[in-house]
């Protein structure tokens, strides 16, 4: 009896010690605050920013940061080296993209149609298609000096030019109604399974605030498809994502599944375009009114080069002002767009389903990569050794990457070059005439805001903005 135990209490050791070497594949996870029993962090979560106390985080625990809420693991990226390990390298493992709230996220299934579908539309060569548009609105937007979102006219051939667009404040609403369910859907992003539950239920909030607004959310998604297919129908129409596809040049028809994930991607083309931009250009107003220092280097630059009143500046100028350049750049570092990129989950090695989230403002405000990195200095993009180029952090990483980074870049430099060659920009005056300096607050969501701060936005090419014609 006693010699058949010693073999297999062998062979239980071997098992053991064979399975740890090859199927055991957790490794310890990075650390992060201390969690509670049962809830983790819940009780730490900030409300506000919440890339400033994950980068706070990153000094006491390393740039990697662990957080757990419930069962749910998140793993926040605060350094570019690391972002870059996870996203960039190993991006086919973390691609997914974490419950919708309201529906599975149907990426995976058609995540290689759909990036397919993106690049075509939206790479450098496609871009040039939306040129004679990106002037348009670029025209309308001098004119009224308003931030309106340009990205229907990319995505569907739509001229958007009034203010009081009705697709623009279609997706102001779509976005203010996602940012109001952003919070009850917690607990469905912690507990998928809660999405089965009657709306009546008490922690299903999520669906009855969902229920009010579906309406709304369903024109977001069918009324620019139905404007562009009409307009397509009809003949007259511009250039764009949809008509490039709906009526390609070889005359091929799209039907069934593709025509549905054609109509997925150009709304995620508008949705993802439409404040992204915005939020840049309202960065830049807030910049140039508190470092008018800068803005006269920048206007200086432009005057040499162009000539003031002579005419509007084009992607051509671009080479011929690296000031000009070095500010976008400044702009979307000091500020970036969305300060946590978008999340992505993990399929294996790092526990599958964790939340892997980029701290976009965290890379940004390195110190060890950018000098001083609280203060606004476009010349640390210039010279023979410019500091890391802020492109490569701001738009994401892997395979999510932007889609319309390219597009992002040429839009903002059209936008910011010629806004400083007509416009000054200066602090907003208190009513005894003197300058207000701006208290501002960020909007708190995907896609971050400079908020409730004023500024002077005058003139400084009359003659110009006169002969825009639109
Ligand atoms: C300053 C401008 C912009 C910034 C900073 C920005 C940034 C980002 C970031 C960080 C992501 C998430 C990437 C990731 O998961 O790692 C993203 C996704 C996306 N962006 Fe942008 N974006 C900008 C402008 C635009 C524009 C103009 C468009 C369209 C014309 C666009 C379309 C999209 C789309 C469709 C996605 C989702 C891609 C996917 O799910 O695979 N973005 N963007």
């Amino acid at each position: 009896m006693l010699s058949a135990t010693y073999p297999l209490a062998l062979l239980l050791v071997i098992s053991v010690l064979v399975w740890r070497r090859f199927f055991n594949t957790k490794l310890p996870l990075p650390p992060g605050p201390p969690a509670r029993f049962l809830i983790g962090n819940l009780h730490q979560l900030p409300e506000k920013e919440p890339w400033l106390q994950y980068a706070e985080w990153a000094k006491e625990y390393g740039p990697l940061v662990t957080l757990r809420t419930f069962h749910h693991t998140q793993l926040i990226l605060n350094s570019a080296k690391s972002a870059l390990d996870l996203l960039e390298r190993r991006s086919a493992v973390y691609s997914d993209r974490p419950v919708a709230g309201w529906r599975r996220s149907r990426a995976a299934i058609r995540f290689p149609r759909y990036r397919k579908m993106l690049h075509s539309g939206l790479n450098r060569r496609a871009t040039q298609l939306y040129r004679p548009t990106q002037d348009h609105q670029l025209r309308v937007f001098l004119r009224g000096l308003a931030a309106s979102p340009d990205k229907f006219m990319i995505a569907y051939g739509y001229n958007v030019s009034t203010d009081d667009d009705y697709l623009v404040k279609l997706v102001d609403e779509g976005a203010r109604i996602m940012t109001e369910i952003g919070q009850p859907f917690f607990y469905v992003q912690t507990f998928p399974i809660l999405r089965f539950l009657p709306s009546w239920f008490p922690l299903a909030k999520f669906k009855r605030v969902l229920a009010v607004n579906k309406p709304v959310l369903d024109t977001l998604e069918a009324a620019p498809n139905e404007w562009a297919q009409k307009a397509i129908d009809s003949g007259n129409y511009t250039e764009s994502f949809f008509s490039q596809y709906f009526h390609p040049e070889g005359g091929q028809v799209v039907h069934g599944e593709e025509m549905d994930i054609l109509k997925w991607t150009a709304a995620s083309i508008y949705t993802g375009g439409a404040h992204t931009t915005t939020s840049a250009i309202a960065s830049f107003f807030l910049l140039m009114s508190t470092h008018p220092e800068i803005q006269k280097e920048a206007q200086d630059e432009i005057d040499r080069v162009i000539g003031r009143d002579q005419r509007l500046i084009t992607l051509e100028d671009q080479k011929a002002l690296p000031y000009v350049s070095a500010v976008l750049k400044e702009v979307l570092r000091w500020a970036p767009v969305a300060p946590l990129g978008a999340e992505n989950n993990a399929d294996f090695r790092i526990p599958k389903g964790t939340t892997v989230i980029a701290n976009i403002w965290a890379i940004t405000h390195d110190s060890e990569v950018y000098a001083d990195p609280f203060v606004f200095d476009p010349t640390r993009h210039l010279g023979e050794n410019p500091q890391a180029d802020p492109f490569n952090f701001v738009f994401g990483y892997g395979r999510r990457v932007c889609p319309g980074a390219t597009l992002a870049e040429d839009s903002l430099f059209l936008a910011i070059s010629n806004i400083l060659a007509t416009f000054n920009i200066s602090r907003a005056l208190d009513a005894n005439g003197k300058d207000v300096e701006p208290c501002v607050e960020w909007k708190t969501s995907i896609v971050t805001m400079a908020m409730n701060f004023g500024c002077r936005i005058v003139p400084r090419s009359p003659d110009l903005l006169a002969s825009l014609g639109v």
